[in-house]
């Protein structure tokens, strides 16, 4: 289960009135337990969905509340928790950091008690899922954007965390490989929390949050929340 309790997440911004920074408030306070297996997160562009889910595993602290995964606090068991979620960026290249598709894999793989073989083995049946069997060892550059975005999600859930978080994982796939990543997504027996702008994506949650400007403005079912969430972008667009 993920916990958040009374969590406010501040950062500085340059204030142009004068010399010194100000605190700005990106995200809270939020309060929420997290149980559901599909959780969705949606919202307009900079309303604090990436902020949330960088909560979810540490990547983000909170600068006051906290934020806790099975019982551990991301501020306290950073470590711990990052084992426990898996995390898939947005952008691909932050998260590539080796010279091929499957050394990136096996360096993921590095924490489970593999043999060198086994690990290899297990890295080639990661990529193959994602159709990238004869990707394997070509330098990672050369992968097209959808298929680094698929190399990364084969990184993160070759080591089959307990939870996944997602932030806009399909933005980059063409139809055919999002709806194999959708229906992967769909079928993984762990908990799953997605950012996305597919709505689609969305309405097959068990549960949808949508943020506006830092807040959780609507948390329920995903047919009353995408609702909520065109009124505020037909609101933004009067
Ligand atoms: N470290 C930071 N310092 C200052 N401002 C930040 C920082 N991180 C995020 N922000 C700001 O917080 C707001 C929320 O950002 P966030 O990335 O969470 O939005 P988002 O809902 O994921 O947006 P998008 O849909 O465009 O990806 C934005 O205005 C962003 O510029």
């Amino acid at each position: 289960m993920i916990e958040l309790d009374d969590v406010l997440v501040t950062a500085f911004s340059p204030d142009p009135a004068g010399d010194a920074d100000r605190v700005v408030r990106l995200l809270g306070p939020v309060r929420l337990r997290l149980t559901e297996r599909r959780i969705a997160v949606i919202g307009a562009n900079g309303s604090g969905k990436s902020t949330l889910a960088r909560l979810l595993n540490g990547l983000v602290l909170p600068a006051s509340g906290s934020v806790r995964v099975d019982g551990l606090d991301t501020a306290v068991d950073g470590r711990a928790v990052r084992r426990r979620v898996g995390f898939v960026f947005t952008n691909p290249d932050a998260q590539i950091v080796m010279p091929t598709p499957l050394e990136d894999v096996a360096l993921s793989l590095r924490r489970l008690p593999l043999t060198a073989d086994e690990r290899d083995a297990a890295a080639r049946a990661a990529l193959a899922r994602f159709g990238l069997a004869d990707r394997a060892e070509v330098p990672a550059h050369v992968l097209s954007g959808g298929q680094r975005q698929l190399l990364a999600l084969a990184s993160v859930l070759a080591v089959e965390p307990a939870i996944l978080v997602c932030d806009e994982p399909t933005t980059l796939l063409d139809l055919r490989w999002r709806t194999v990543v959708d229906d992967l997504l769909d079928g993984l027996d762990q908990q799953v929390v997605v950012v996305t702008h597919d709505l689609d994506a969305a309405a097959r949650a068990d549960r949808v949050l949508v943020v506006d400007d830092g807040r959780i403005v609507h948390d329920g079912e995903p047919v009353e929340a995408i609702a909520h969430y065109r009124a505020l972008m037909t609101a933004l667009r009067a």
